[in-house]
């Protein structure tokens, strides 16, 4: 019999998220991206998750990283001539995508028919409270097709989503509203 294999979730942050940390600190506070990602694979691996880290500030970028991790080949991948600092290797296909596509979050039916079109489930993740700023943060193009949405939790959400993502994974949508 074959083992069960981990659940890989892939972590995705869109434009200026790479700024975390010392971006407008009293909306996003002083934790940096690079400790966000860290605390994250170490979450996921405490629970017996793997998780790959992506942040880029170009849209045709993350839809690229989107397509690849379901195994598609775009046609001219982004990834190959963009900056992406903290692009880890691709890993295995990812059964849950989380995703903070910050500004994109409410312009992008690129990144909604991308993430769509893998059919793998997400995670929408807002390190500020959308709802409470300007009007214009209050669509999201993501909302209607996620599997949860967190925000307002400060970096904190993104443990919430790394541990609520864990249990979706492991439990299907029973695993939600565990304490
Ligand atoms: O860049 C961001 C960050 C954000 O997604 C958040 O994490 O709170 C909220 C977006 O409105 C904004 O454009």
């Amino acid at each position: 019999m074959t083992p069960p294999t981990s659940p890989h979730i892939l972590l995705i942050n869109g434009p200026n998220l790479n700024l975390l940390g010392t971006r407008e600190p009293d909306i996003y506070g002083h934790t940096t991206l690079a400790d966000v990602e860290s605390l994250a694979r170490t979450q996921a691996t405490s629970l017996g998750a793997t998780l790959s880290t992506f942040q880029s500030n170009h849209e045709g970028a993350i839809i690229d990283r989107i397509q690849t991790a379901a195994g598609h080949t775009p046609p001219n991948p982004t990834t190959t001539t963009t900056p992406t600092p903290t692009l880890d290797s691709p890993g295995p296909k990812p059964s849950l995508i989380i995703i903070n596509p910050g500004a994109l979050t409410h312009t992008s039916v690129a990144i909604r028919d991308a993430l769509l079109g893998v059919g793998v489930p997400f995670v929408e993740v807002h390190v500020s409270n959308v709802h409470g700023r300007e009007g214009f943060r209050r669509h999201s193009y993501l909302s209607d097709k996620a599997v949860a949405v967190v925000c307002g939790m400060g970096v904190f959400g993104y443990r919430a989503a790394v541990e609520f993502g864990v249990g979706f994974l492991r439990e299907g949508r029973g695993g939600r509203g565990k304490l």
